[in-house]
């Protein structure tokens, strides 16, 4: 990959080692908040599977349950019915193995402690030794380009320099799969793209399962192998879309791609009938539809295909 704007690339490549990831699977999940009121259906129906150490981004209109969906892939809330499986294990709590970045930087990381030991935190809960995590907060804190400022506190750094302590944690941790809500939503555009290209190195790197949720259509397809379109509450598939643009992604080439281009048309028309309350394809008026779905065949696996 090429990413000029990210002194994080070289780093990257000397960092954590290959941890490898794991396949997530959702089977008919669905979620129903009770509580004072009404009960809100959240998610109706999902059903979708990660291969492990696929990149997959998920969209939606706001409010469709992206991060309720996240929320229980990370074994923080139970669903109402369905299945969530990590590997071979059922999600019944927090699993080892996954790590969360989330988009609210200033609130996950500790203002009392140093840089270095924010990242060094989690590591001491996991039970790594003193000099395994030694080595990974110095590699992975090189690995996203603050090696120095590893003694300072994340109030003296920069929004973006703080979501790069974030992902630093959860890159030593070495997780199976990584969960991401909405990771960049509060930091300038051109750190996005530096903190994008560092998503991808960093996957690249670790061969990790990756489930990235963003409002940023364009987002989704730079940085996704598969970007799953969800419908507006009570929540399904909309489509799962192959993204086509291969391993090597750059800010400028990639995204003046014709291929991009079609993508972005394709998956922003997807939105739009999303939040007129479509919920499956055979309803959707789309004048670009998709080429091919993420299962390679046209439509919609087990749905109906574009007209
Ligand atoms: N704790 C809760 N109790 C009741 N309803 C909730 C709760 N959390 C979320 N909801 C409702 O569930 C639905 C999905 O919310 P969720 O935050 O998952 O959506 P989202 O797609 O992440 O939204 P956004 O894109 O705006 O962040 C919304 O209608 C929301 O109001």
């Amino acid at each position: 990959m090429s990413s000029p704007a990210s002194p994080a690339s070289t780093a990257a490549d000397h960092a954590v080692g290959h941890t490898g990831g794991a396949r997530l699977s959702v089977r008919n999940l669905r979620k129903v908040y009770t509580g004072r009121g009404e009960p809100v259906e959240a998610i109706a129906d999902l059903t979708f599977e990660i291969r492990p150490g696929e990149l997959v981004c998920v969209v939606g209109p706001s409010g469709a349950g992206k991060t309720t969906l996240l929320r229980c892939l990370a074994g923080l809330m139970p669903a109402t019915e369905g299945e969530l499986v990590l590997g071979e294990s059922a999600i019944t709590g927090p699993p080892e193995g996954m790590a969360v970045v989330l988009q609210e930087y200033g609130r996950s990381l500790f203002p009392w402690m140093t840089v270095a030991q924010n990242v060094e935190l989690p590591l001491k809960e996991k039970g790594v030794t003193k000099s395994r995590r030694a080595e990974l907060v110095f590699e992975t804190l090189a690995a996203v380009g603050l090696g120095d400022v590893a003694g300072s506190y994340p109030w003296q750094l920069s929004g973006g320099m703080q979501q790069r302590v974030a992902i630093a944690r959860a890159a030593a941790y070495e997780p199976q799969v990584l969960l991401m809500d909405e990771p960049f939503a509060a930091v300038d555009a051109q750190t996005r793209f530096e903190l994008e290209d560092l998503v991808r190195t960093l996957w690249k790197r670790l061969g990790i399962t990756v489930v990235f949720v963003t409002h940023d259509i364009d987002e989704a397809i730079y940085l996704g192998e598969r970007v799953l379109v969800l419908s507006a509450r009570p929540t399904v598939v909309l489509e799962d879309v192959a993204v086509g643009l291969g391993p090597e992604r750059d800010q400028l080439e990639t995204r003046g791609d014709a291929e991009f281009a079609r993508l972005r048309t394709h998956v922003y028309e997807l939105v739009q009938q999303a939040k007129k309350g479509v919920r499956s394809l055979a309803d959707a008026h789309l004048t670009h539809p998709a080429a091919v779905d993420a299962a390679g065949s046209p439509g919609t696996p087990g749905g109906p295909e574009v007209p």
